[in-house]
């Protein structure tokens, strides 16, 4: 890891900060299962992290059902077993107390997500203090997003969206990612990349993160040049 300081954060969202991509991954379980077929960890790497049309496009291509439905009808299906879920979604671990720190020390914090907007409120619905800490929010859907990771644009134009973002060298930004597709993002963009991939992720997609971690509660903010979380406060009885 390289030893630099950054200035701003930016983060992804489902699964670094919200436990979302079980949701996904379930769904798109029993979508196959009716078919006969199997969902399996090489398929989602290839999808996660994506915009959602994208991602559907590698679904039904990957799995030999473009004779049975079309990417924008397995949408419709998914989202409808999505929509009671979202509203469920729970923080990460370590999520809380890292964005807390972070404010609390005037870093510049925002969201860059994959997912849409109407998704995006569904699944911060239990978490709007969390999320109000956020300098502004870039989903799949914005218009400036022309192509979802791993594409650099919606990491630029998170960037762009800070006080004087367009000044701002890209490698004073630090983003947070589970994904491949969105560690190849950070890394177009020209910033360093995080990733706290889930554990069933084969290793070799690890690759071209600049840091990897298992936990969001093992970042140590001081190892990229950010404000150290406060020494654990030790109560030693005077003698
Ligand atoms: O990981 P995110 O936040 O970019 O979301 C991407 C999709 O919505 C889920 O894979
Ligand atoms: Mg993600």
């Amino acid at each position: 890891m390289p030893t630099t300081t950054v200035t701003h954060v930016i983060f992804d969202m489902d699964g670094l900060l919200l436990d979302t991509e079980k949701f996904y991954t379930m769904v798109q379980e029993n979508i196959l299962a009716k078919h006969g077929k199997t969902f399996d960890w090489s398929l989602k790497a290839k999808m996660m992290g994506k915009k959602a049309i994208e991602a559907a496009r590698v679904f039904i291509q990957e799995t030999g059902l473009t004779d049975i439905m079309t990417p924008e009808g397995f949408l419709i299906e998914r989202e409808a077993m999505l929509r009671d879920l979202f509203p469920t979604s729970e923080l990460m671990p370590g999520v809380e107390t890292l964005i807390k720190h972070l404010h609390a020390n005037k870093v510049p914090i925002c969201i860059a997500t994959g997912t849409q907007k109407f998704h995006f409120g569904l699944k911060t619905q239990k978490h709007k203090e969390i999320f109000s800490f956020m300098h502004h929010i870039v989903t799949g859907d914005d218009p400036e997003v022309k192509n979802g990771k791993p594409s650099p644009d919606i990491f630029l134009a998170a960037a762009n969206r800070f006080e004087g973002g367009g000044s701002i060298h890209p490698t004073k930004f630090l983003v947070f990612e589970d994904a491949p597709s969105g560690v190849a993002a950070a890394k177009n963009a020209g910033m360093w990349a995080v990733m706290v991939p889930d554990p069933r992720l084969d290793v070799s997609h690890h690759k071209g993160a600049d840091q990897v971690l298992n936990s969001l509660t093992d970042f140590n903010p001081a190892d990229w040049g950010l404000p150290p979380f406060p020494r654990p406060f030790i109560n030693i009885p005077s003698i």
